[in-house]
């Protein structure tokens, strides 16, 4: 059954009025309409869209979420627009932003249940740190979240491996509260050097206390910048403007950028044994959770002075109070706390040797507004299917390499669907390989975007979980389906990112055996013509149709008058045709047919073609 590769095969192109060729390409197709309205949405509907944002708009502050205001959120979550929560402040300009594009829901201050309850409602869901995006919260919103945009940096209040699972993209704004972050950690080191707030609230309580709040001088003295990203950077830079002498540890950091300010990278022994002021700015992680503890503040010169706009749990704070307690540590000052807002009686709040502030690193009206306008953007660029160059939980792909390999995507994608529809009873695949001929060194070609459409396509036919880059690995392995890759360096062009796509499925039956190679795979192989995803192998036979929407696959005895035949029985049914190709091994001994259809064509319709006399077998695909 199986035909040599050294076939004939003729093409023949129907014309039609009635197919489009998709040409927007959007890798991660994150919102699409509600299914129950139309997408030529009427004039009163987009009408009741622009008032159901300006509603929103005027339930800033409110606490609770108010029976009318839900009845809204509804009504628009159902337009063709997506809807965007936005759970804590955000800068006019970037909310201006979300609605433009969609409709915009803020509504501060909700509790767990009231964010869980209103998440299925919402495409996408906006963020600072005092929004806990927990697991519940996924799964409360059933599939239709998106996209969660952190304003800010730490992205520790969202549950990653949760936002993953439930292929939700995450974004953060990683740079737009740097220098508002870094002027607030200069401004509490002041501060507490100089015992500015203590001396404010004791003159406020008529006292004159000038001997009590003598402070420390800054110049000559060690600061430790534990963390060296972008805040920690500008804490150096501007602490070296005040004639300190700055360290830093950061495993991570490279030791040039560092001695481009004038700083030294050290270990963090070094650093915590050796200053006279550390300055937190490391991330909230495993490794970093209370690594400021009894242990670590025993080694720090006595009477050191600790300073955190990072995060409040990389300190153990009984530790903390425990070391100002005995004097080593001689003062804090916080921005930041374990739990937010920190309880009212807090040993460490209260303790007259350190100062606090609410988390307000970011909070300057010029940082507010550009994360407003950085979270804006990359919460509507994902929405739109662009990759975000702040994805928190999605490989990065450049913009120039995503641009280059989406039409290779809608093929890999395209493939998978064929291919899991080959398969009877699709669910029993364990393994899968995908062959990527290349004229490009291995190194050059990411095929990370292409791996995960593949998934997609053979996940998403034959199940209801929704397969995008951000969970395709994930969904892969707890589907138990192992995805293989495999490059080939071919001859061709290196303009071109790929030359095929192969995709090979093993261990499993087929309803159509001519797609099965000699090793008992399934096997099909496309490429990009003219910017068009193709099918150029089915099996071993060759074959050239442009996957559209709709395939036939027939095999059958190559004999005259078997297009006529099959097309008059489609155009009888009025299922237009849009690309046909057949290949043979030989003349009148085995053909396949290959039939482009714009309609889905019925039963019936399949049925008469099954019964055409020299067609040995056929299957009709959904791509
Ligand atoms: N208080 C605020 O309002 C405020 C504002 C902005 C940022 N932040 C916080 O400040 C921190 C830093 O922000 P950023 O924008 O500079 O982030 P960043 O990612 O640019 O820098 C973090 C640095 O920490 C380093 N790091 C990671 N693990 C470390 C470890 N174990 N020891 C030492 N260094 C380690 C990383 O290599 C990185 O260089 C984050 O926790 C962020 O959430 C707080
Ligand atoms: O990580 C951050 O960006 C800061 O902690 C700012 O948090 P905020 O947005 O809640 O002010």
């Amino acid at each position: 059954m199986a035909a040599s590769s050294a076939t004939y095969f003729f093409v023949v192109r129907v014309p039609s009025n009635s197919f489009s060729p998709s040409t927007r390409f959007s890798f991660l197709p994150l919102f699409k309409p509600s299914p129950s309205v139309s997408l030529k949405a009427s004039p009163s509907r987009s009408r009741s869209a622009n008032l159901f944002a300006r509603n929103a708009l005027e339930t800033i502050d409110s606490k609770g979420t108010s029976v009318s205001k839900d009845r809204s959120l509804e009504a628009a979550s159902l337009g063709s627009k997506p809807t965007i929560l936005v759970s804590e402040k955000l800068g006019e300009a970037g909310l201006e932003l979300l609605r433009s594009f969609g409709n915009v829901d803020c509504s501060y201050n909700l509790s767990p249940e009231e964010l869980c309850s209103k998440i299925s409602l919402c495409d996408a869901l906006i963020v600072r740190s005092g929004t806990k995006v927990t697991r519940q919260v996924f799964e409360a919103a059933k599939g239709r979240l998106k996209v969660v945009g952190r304003a800010g940096v730490g992205i520790d209040n969202v549950d990653l491996q949760a936002a993953t699972e439930f292929g939700c993209l995450v974004v953060n704004a990683p740079t737009a509260n740097t220098v508002a972050a870094a002027e607030h950690g200069i401004a509490l080191l002041a501060a507490m050097a100089r015992n500015v707030a203590q001396a404010d609230a004791s003159i406020k309580a008529g006292k004159w206390q000038r001997n009590k709040y003598v402070g420390v001088s800054l110049v000559g003295k060690t600061l430790a910048v534990m963390g060296f990203g972008k805040v920690g950077s500008e804490v150096a830079r501007r602490a070296k403007g005040l004639g300190m002498n700055v360290i830093a540890h950061d495993p991570y950091a490279v030791a040039d950028r560092a001695r481009a300010i004038g700083v030294d990278l050290v270990s963090f022994d070094e650093a915590i044994t050796t200053a006279d002021f550390i300055s937190l700015h490391m991330p909230l992680t495993p490794t970093t959770t209370k690594v400021f503890n009894d242990g670590t503040f025993s080694k720090m010169k006595k009477g050191v002075r600790i300073i955190n706009v990072a995060r409040g749990g990389v300190i153990d704070e009984d530790a903390l109070v425990r070391a100002l307690d005995s004097g080593v540590v001689a003062q804090a000052a916080l921005d930041v706390f374990i739990e937010e807002p920190p309880s009212k009686d807090s040993k460490l709040v209260q303790h007259e040797n350190v100062t606090v502030t609410p988390h307000l690193g970011a909070s300057t009206k010029e940082a507010q507004e550009g994360v407003a306008i950085e979270i804006a953007e990359a919460v509507v660029g994902a929405l739109k299917g662009e990759l975000s160059a702040t994805a928190v939980n999605a490989p990065m792909v450049p913009p120039e390499v995503l641009s280059e390999l989406s039409p290779y995507v809608v093929l890999a994608e395209k493939l998978g669907r064929m291919a899991v529809q080959l398969v009877s009873g699709g669910a029993g695949i364990k393994s899968a390989k995908v062959v990527y001929r290349s004229a490009r060194d291995p190194d050059d070609l990411d095929t990370r975007l292409l791996r995960a459409m593949i998934t997609k396509g053979i996940i998403e036919p034959i199940s209801d979980t929704y397969v995008n880059l951000v969970n395709a690995d994930f969904t892969a392995k707890q589907k138990g389906l192992r995805i293989s890759e495999e490059r080939v360096v071919v001859d061709s062009s290196p303009e071109c990112p790929v030359d095929s796509i192969e995709l090979r499925i093993a261990n499993v039956q087929s309803k159509f055996a001519s797609a099965l190679l000699d090793d008992g795979e399934i096997t099909v192989e496309g490429k990009v013509k003219d910017g068009t995803p193709h099918l150029t192998r089915v099996g071993s036979f060759s074959v050239d149709v442009s996957l559209e929407r709709n395939l036939i696959l027939c095999r059958q005895v190559d004999q005259p008058g078997m297009i006529g035949r099959v097309g008059n029985i489609l155009g009888e049914k009025n299922v237009n045709v849009n690309f046909m190709s057949v290949c043979r091994t030989a003349a009148r001994k085995l053909a396949i047919m290959a039939i482009g259809v714009d309609e889905e064509p019925d039963k019936e319709t399949l049925k008469m073609i099954g019964e055409v006399s020299a067609i040995e077998e056929f299957v009709f695909l959904t791509l």
